[in-house]
């Protein structure tokens, strides 16, 4: 069988495997219903839950077509998980002791979020969070998920990005075994259990003014490091994510209970309509394909508000691996002005406005820019732009570089004898950013 006909069959397999028996569809949206009907929810909009195709499970409305303008979702702020649902549960909270809070072991508000969904999963049939437990995905596809073979074969900008993450994850981790009350905590949640309920937060939380919750006690606020200007809200974290509609989220006083609701209108839409039964999208704000890869464990095609940055590590390997360069020297002058001024920072190229001011800036100062001396390399980089010359050269052997770095990548992945979820995903963001590197190629030919 020839390797793409192999790839094929195991995407579609694991896109099969991915999708819930019939028995289990949506068999946990009615107990998220009456969950979330306690708190005086009215399914205004008739919201359900289906498997679609390319974005898997997500929201639609069962009976009404939707248009620009109309309210997609309106949920009680009560139902969701917001630090007073936290502050006020006693039972979880008996589990610290706040004396010994020190700031040497400080958490986000991102890390307590995710080990009180860790701890509510793990009370299973006796946490009254269960129907949302019960809601979550049980797996991710971020690249961080992908396993060591899979990894080595990523661009070292994602590499990075997934070793951060993980440090992160280590170190909260660390952190709550420290102000946990109970030597058994990494028996009782591991660090495996802990990677899934961070990704449960990284990918569904979404941004909420603490201000307006009005907060009332604050027994965790010694130990949180930043805002607590997040949470998790049931049913409307199943909408999908399109870079072509506008949507705008709310916080709201509903005059008639006198209680805060979170709204979500749809602003703009490419479909004007859309049928019942036809997949609802939210926005997540202007994401790239990176972001959205690294973040949330997934890509679009064509997306919109996409672009390619390059790092300067891209830079460095370009310098040093451009077989045109060979024998060519950069005084290093010129790399400790651009490290100072912070120049490598914003280095992307957008398929039709170009590449940015920094990229321009540092191509120039390298290539065309004779002297090294500091204070004509401050003229050049914060002077008017009508001193830089063009780097369209340079830029066209940059972006042919890169794809050439990318190719590599996808065959080494395709090559191996099967992939996870994370690696299809990842090959599916290396094609999509080869294609748009392509594209900006082609650009400059034109
Ligand atoms: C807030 S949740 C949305 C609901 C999610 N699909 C579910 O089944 O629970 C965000 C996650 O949904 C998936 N997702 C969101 N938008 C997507 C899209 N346009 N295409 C593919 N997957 C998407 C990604 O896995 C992402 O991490």
């Amino acid at each position: 069988m020839g390797r793409t006909l192999r790839l094929r069959k195991q995407r579609q397999k694991l896109a099969l495997q991915m999708q819930p028996s019939a028995g289990e569809r949506n068999s946990f949206l009615s107990d998220l219903y009456k969950y979330l009907m306690a708190f005086g929810w009215q399914n205004k909009t008739q919201l359900t839950a289906r498997n679609f195709s390319g974005t898997g499970r997500g929201l639609c409305s069962k009976t009404k077509n939707l248009e620009e303008g109309e309210i997609l979702i309106r949920l009680p702020v009560r139902s969701f998980i917001t630090i007073n649902t936290i502050e006020n549960d006693a039972n979880f909270k008996k589990n610290f002791n706040n004396a010994i809070f020190v700031k040497e072991h400080k958490i986000t508000f991102q890390t307590l979020l995710a080990f009180y969904v860790l701890y509510h999963s793990k009370l299973k049939g006796s946490s009254p969070l269960e129907a949302y437990i019960t809601s979550l995905p049980l797996n991710f596809t971020n690249p961080y998920f992908c396993p060591i073979n899979e990894l080595q074969c990523l661009p070292e900008a994602i590499l990075l990005c997934t070793v951060k993450q993980n440090r992160e994850i280590k170190e909260a981790y660390q952190n709550l075994n420290y102000i946990f009350h109970s030597n058994d905590f990494e028996q009782l949640y591991t660090l495996q259990d802990f990677r899934w309920s961070y990704f449960v937060v990284n990918t569904r939380s979404i941004h909420i003014s603490v201000k307006k919750l009005k907060c009332e006690n604050n027994f965790f606020q010694p130990i949180i490091a930043g805002d607590c200007n997040m949470a998790l809200a049931p049913l409307l974290d199943l909408f999908n994510h399109s870079d072509l509609v506008k949507t705008q989220p709310d916080l709201i006083f509903n005059t008639c209970d006198k209680k805060l609701e979170f709204i979500i209108t749809l602003e703009e839409s490419p479909l004007k309509k859309i049928k019942r039964q036809q997949e609802l999208f939210i926005s997540y704000g202007c994401l790239t394909n990176r972001k959205l890869l690294i973040e949330y464990g997934f890509t679009l095609i064509d997306n919109q508000h996409d672009y390619f940055e390059f790092s300067s590590n891209d830079i460095e390997n370009f310098l040093r691996r451009e077989y045109s360069f060979k024998g060519q020297t950069f005084h290093s002058n010129k790399f400790k002005f651009i490290r100072d001024h912070n120049l490598t920072d914003q280095l992307f190229i957008h398929w039709q406005e170009g590449i940015s001011h920094n990229l321009r800036v540092v191509l120039h100062l390298l290539f065309h820019e004779e002297s090294h001396f500091t204070n004509i390399l401050n003229q050049i980089a914060f002077g008017t732009s009508d001193n830089l010359k063009a780097v369209n050269e340079e830029v066209k052997l940059l972006l042919s570089f890169k794809m050439n770095e990318y190719q590599i990548c996808i065959n080494d992945l395709e090559s191996l004898k099967s992939l996870t979820p994370a690696g299809l995903v990842a090959v599916g963001y290396l094609k999509e950013s080869l294609k748009y590197l392509k594209k900006c190629l082609s650009n400059l030919y034109e």
